[in-house]
């Protein structure tokens, strides 16, 4: 990550922790940006200025952290309501439709915004798209016994479907439940994002894909004007 990048997801993760009020039960994301958020909410709770505060993690990486840092934790199962849930993404389109899972995280990531009163994502600058999935591929998790036949059917809507492959493992990711990704190229971009996202769904044999379509409240995007860092609420279009 360069240092611009960097400055612009301290930024934003600041910004969204400012809504996090006392008593709150939290969504907490995945990924560095959302990892930002999780220790500037760990530093409140620290210092006091935060209390009784309750975080849902969507991830591994959440998990730890947010149990390193002190942050009460409780499960999907164990909460009656989640007030404000705040989470990076991978692109973000005028209408607010994200691609998220770069982190192969979507599955609960999903979970956790659908159920929150408030979903707010945290992004720098370099997220903004105006088409879906021309930059950025869309993250399909499936069963492992199930991805070549799934990576078929994606091919048979047009999509180009590849396993994602692990950096230090000899082999795919392993997502935290068990299952694989594919990373998939629709050439054209995603034009009907909502119908997509069912029509990928509806393959036997796909958990969940990473299209989140009319669950975002409000984007918080970081840049950098005349060299320093600002937070610009994105106006939906
Ligand atoms: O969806 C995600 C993980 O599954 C992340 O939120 C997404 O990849 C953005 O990550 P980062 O803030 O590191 O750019």
């Amino acid at each position: 990550m360069s240092d611009l990048q960097d400055r612009m997801k301290q930024a934003v993760a600041a910004a969204a922790t400012e809504q996090i009020k006392s008593g709150m039960v939290v969504g907490l994301g995945s990924g560095s940006t959302a990892a930002l958020m999780i220790q500037a909410l760990g530093a409140k709770l620290k210092s006091g200025e935060l209390s009784d505060v309750v975080g849902v993690t969507t991830s591994f990486q959440g998990e730890v952290l947010a149990a390193e840092l002190g942050i009460p934790l409780k499960s999907l199962n164990a909460i009656e309501r989640i007030d404000l849930a705040i989470d990076g993404a991978d692109e973000v389109d005028p209408a607010f439709q994200l691609i998220k899972g770069g982190g192969a995280c979507h599955v609960q990531e999903k979970l956790v915004a659908v159920r929150a009163e408030r979903f707010v994502v945290v992004v720098d600058s370099t997220k903004l798209v105006d088409t879906l999935n021309l930059s950025f591929l869309l993250p399909v998790e499936v069963l492992p016994g199930a991805w070549r036949q799934v990576q078929a059917q994606l091919a048979a809507m047009g999509g180009d479907a590849q396993l994602r492959m692990a950096v230090k493992k000899a082999g795919p990711v392993v997502t935290d439940q068990g299952n694989l990704v594919l990373d998939v190229k629709f050439a054209a971009g995603i034009s009907d994002p909502a119908e997509l996202e069912a029509a990928i769904n509806n393959l036997p044999g796909v958990l969940e894909n990473g299209l989140f379509v009319n669950i975002t409240d409000q984007v918080l995007v970081g840049e950098i004007v005349d060299g320093e860092p600002r937070v610009r609420d994105l106006v939906k279009r």
